[in-house]
């Protein structure tokens, strides 16, 4: 089912005090007001996933991971499986995000491996796609998004994605300060749609959460979410800020 989302992806910050104090400023800002129809969900750094989980249970948001091994279990040294993960209570997982494509040399086939692996022990995967700035400037974008999802999302049946959702994020707008325009999210969101409706049905077209990602703050978000096909937000630097991550909740 298409909903509306704020996710924050915490990324490689907070020790584990600074993250118990804006797991609690997030919950005491919910309470101050947030609207019924959007799911807020944090994504801290693996290790304090129990914890968010449990702040998260008493104050009405979800929680996720940034990243899971395609591997089951076993010898496989530093990896987290999506068993563990959903054992923490954590209901998502980011998937596919260009940091992960760009540091760690991640691909579509092998993303590919770890939504369906994510989509076994019932994880929610949020699938990151979006293009470089040299291939926007090329003209090629569309191509390349196509191509992502194509590629990593093949293995899905239509059904299966009513349980995904989809974030674009263009590469040349994450922690860059330079925003997508309305208009830009817009059309790329209407291009994954439409995608989508051609590979997999107008079910799996109309039921896809498709959040946009990149520099997306307090002072951009509302007029980003107020797009058709915007569901919401997937926010990397603004969710650092319990206040500023639930002003971007409050944008819709
Ligand atoms: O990468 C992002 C979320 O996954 C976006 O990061 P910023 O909001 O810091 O640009």
């Amino acid at each position: 089912m298409k909903k509306k989302i704020v996710a924050g992806n915490w990324k490689m910050n907070k020790t584990f005090k600074e993250a118990e104090d804006l797991l609690f400023g997030i919950a005491d800002a919910l309470i101050s007001g947030r609207p019924d129809d959007v799911e807020v969900v944090v994504c801290p750094p693996a290790l304090y996933l129990e914890l968010a989980t449990d702040v998260a249970t008493e104050h009405d948001f979800s929680c996720g991971a940034q990243n899971l091994s395609e591997h089951e279990a076993g010898a496989y040294t530093g990896e987290i499986s999506a068993a563990m993960i959903r054992s923490t209570g954590a209901a998502y997982v980011i998937l596919g995000h260009s940091e992960r494509r760009t540091y760690y040399g991640e691909h579509d086939q092998l993303i590919g491996k770890k939504i369906l692996q994510a989509l076994r022990h019932e994880l929610i995967p949020i699938y990151c796609c979006g293009e470089v700035l040299e291939e926007r400037e090329a003209g090629r974008h569309f191509q390349v998004v196509e191509k992502q999802i194509s590629d990593a999302l093949s293995g899905l049946d239509a059904d299966a994605f009513s349980k995904v959702v989809i974030a674009y994020e263009p590469v040349w707008a994450i922690g860059t300060g330079r925003t997508a325009s309305p208009e830009q999210a817009q059309e790329m969101h209407a291009f994954i749609r439409k995608v989508l409706a051609s590979h997999f049905g107008e079910h799996a077209a109309n039921d896809t959460t498709i959040l946009y990602g990149g520099s997306c703050n307090a002072a951009n978000a509302r007029e980003l979410f107020a797009n058709p096909d915007v569901d919401g937000g997937l926010i990397g630097g603004a969710s650092l800020k319990a206040e500023d991550f639930v002003k971007i909740v409050n944008s819709f």
